[in-house]
């Protein structure tokens, strides 16, 4: 029995186009300006201290640091120093209206549904766990953040990797055979599904004929119950 869904949003709950032609284009046009204007504040002296670590450059200057971020978002790195200042200027496109989250329109129902049948539901992308807050706060169809019960990001480790889910089975607290992984993505699902989690895979788009998962097209398509544990 399914107790727990934990979703991707990215390819899953959202339109990639949003991700990468929205939000990471805003991110880049103002990621150099709004680091050299508070290099050493807080957050952002605490988030290249820690991009230092990362890199293993402990005396990289800020203007350093800022190409690195730049060769990193060509290659769509997933640096979590990345990703927690990618978030830090997306509150400010969500709060102006620049944008709002995109939701394909079989997630929120399907997501309600879910949540009434008692099954707890969660986050885990790339995204920093801020920038999950904002784009489900801000969404198309409005502030959805009261349905989950908890966010995962690459603190918990990379999505590709089977300790990254056994982390979030830990701090969920239900056995993985309990928790359904939803992602696009088929490396992802093979590394939770290592992890004994059950996986289902979004294809919202192109195929893929590389993956052994369960495929489906839309959320409503997917039925909890019908998943052996
Ligand atoms: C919180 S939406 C932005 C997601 C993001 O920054 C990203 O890199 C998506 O990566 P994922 O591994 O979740 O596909
Ligand atoms: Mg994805």
């Amino acid at each position: 029995m399914i107790r727990a869904i934990v979703t991707d949003i990215e390819g899953t709950t959202s339109d990639i186009r949003f991700v990468h032609d929205v939000l990471f284009p805003y991110a880049r046009e103002r990621l150099a300006a709004f680091i050299s204007a508070q290099p050493f504040a807080e957050p952002v002296k605490s988030i290249l201290d820690n991009l230092r670590a990362e890199i293993a450059q402990p005396d990289a200057t800020p203007e350093e640091l800022t190409q690195t971020l730049f060769a990193f978002m060509d290659e769509d790195r997933k640096s979590t120093a990345l990703k927690a200042l990618q978030g830090l200027i997306w509150r400010d496109g969500y709060i102006n209206g620049d944008f709002t989250g995109h939701l394909y329109p079989d997630v929120l129902p399907t997501l309600e549904k879910w949540k009434s049948e008692g099954i707890d539901l969660y986050v885990y992308s790339s995204g920093s766990v801020a920038a999950q807050k904002l784009l489900f706060g801000y969404s198309d169809e409005g502030d959805i953040t009261h349905l989950f019960s908890g966010y995962f990001d690459t603190h918990v480790g990379a999505k590709r990797e089977v300790q990254s889910y056994q982390n979030i089975a830990e701090q969920i607290g239900q056995s993985a055979g309990q928790i359904l992984f939803l992602s696009d993505i088929h490396q992802e699902l093979d590394a939770a599904a290592q992890a004994g989690f059950r996986t289902v895979q979004l294809i919202r788009g192109d195929g893929d004929t590389a993956s052994h998962h369960h495929q489906v097209s839309r959320f409503d398509k997917i039925h909890p119950e019908q998943i052996p544990s």
